[in-house]
């Protein structure tokens, strides 16, 4: 039987440890020096060695598993994870806000997200605690790369609150990394990655999740497979909610009243793309009432109630 301190002791470790990690990989902003936390870390490792059985699912030291997988389990999404209708131009989006005001007959708010040009993924969590992450895969059936996901430390192993939740979001390669990662492989004689996407890509389809880990991969979380799962009756307030339950959520998103405002916000972003510190390849679209969003429903294989306005090719990577 362990003594109680020690249990004590870790459970304080664990908590410390995720909420600095929180800080620094969610929040940017770190409340702790790098050796503080390297230190406190170190102490749980020694506990856990000495005490196997205190080590729990949520430890940040399980964010780097051991063992090489053989391959990737499939993963059935109960609910699909559909795709977008990509339109290029402002007619479409005229057309689009035209359709919705029809078929509605009331007035319509639209939230606006950057499109972030990542690898789509899936977290199930139980209780706050993350169970499984997968690939999009065909939107009805993934990969299982659980273990590739924990250790991207923007995603919380545990959340604010204990809830049962299935999140949705992109997995992403920051440019900085990507251009690090690049210089790496060249060096090393190695293929270099052709975009931050396919870096991504490639990192969590890792079967040693060693390597993944290495990889400085990030996420925004934007959506929940099932809104019932939420308290707010809007995407504008679902993103507000992700975020307090201890999700990486993108600043940039906005609530527009008008499909005037959604266009500036556009052409606000198609101007500054440049400057993000993550690639993106368009906006998204979405009516902002989940009500409205119900009532607007799914064609075959996309939603009535979004779009994605698609930017032109940036220049080719220097
Ligand atoms: N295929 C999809 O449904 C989406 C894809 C993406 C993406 N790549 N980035 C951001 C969002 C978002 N904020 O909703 C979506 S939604």
């Amino acid at each position: 039987m362990v003594e109680k301190s020690i249990v004590k002791r870790a459970e304080e470790l664990r908590d410390q440890l995720n909420k600095y990690s929180y800080e620094y990989y969610v929040k940017d902003s770190p409340s702790v020096e790098d050796f503080v936390y390297d230190s406190l870390y170190q102490e749980l490792v020694d506990i856990e060695n000495k005490h196997p059985e205190l080590v729990t699912e949520d430890s940040p030291t399980q964010r780097v598993g051991g063992r090489v997988l053989e391959g990737f389990e499939k993963v059935v999404h109960d609910v699909p994870l559909y795709s977008l209708n990509d339109v290029f131009n402002k007619e479409d989006i005229i057309a689009f806000d035209k359709r919705v005001q029809k078929a509605l007959g009331q007035q319509v708010s639209y939230t606006c997200e950057l499109k972030i040009d990542g690898l789509s993924v899936s977290l199930r969590y139980e209780n706050g605690k993350l169970v499984q992450g997968a690939t999009r895969g065909d939107g009805t059936v993934g990969e299982d790369i659980t273990e590739n996901l924990k250790t991207v430390r923007s995603i919380p192993l545990s959340l604010k609150k204990s809830i049962t939740i299935e999140a949705r979001g992109e997995c992403y390669m920051p440019k900085k990394s990507f251009v690090r990662l690049n210089q790496d492989r060249e060096e090393k004689g190695q293929d270099v990655f052709a975009n931050p996407r396919n870096a991504a890509a490639g990192s969590l389809r890792q079967l040693d999740s060693k390597i993944t880990a290495k990889r400085n991969l990030s996420t925004f979380l934007y959506s929940v497979a099932d809104t019932a799962s939420l308290k707010s009756s809007s995407q504008f307030d679902a993103l507000q909610e992700l975020e307090d339950l201890g999700f990486q959520t993108n600043q940039e998103r906005k609530l527009c009243h008008s499909i005037d405002e959604v266009w500036d916000y556009i052409e606000e972003f198609q101007e500054k793309r440049g400057d993000l510190s993550y690639e993106i390849d368009g906006v998204v679209i979405k009516v902002n009432n989940f009500k409205q969003q119900e009532n607007l429903g799914y064609t075959v294989k996309a939603p009535r109630w979004a779009i994605a306005y698609k930017f032109p090719p940036e220049e080719a990577q220097t």
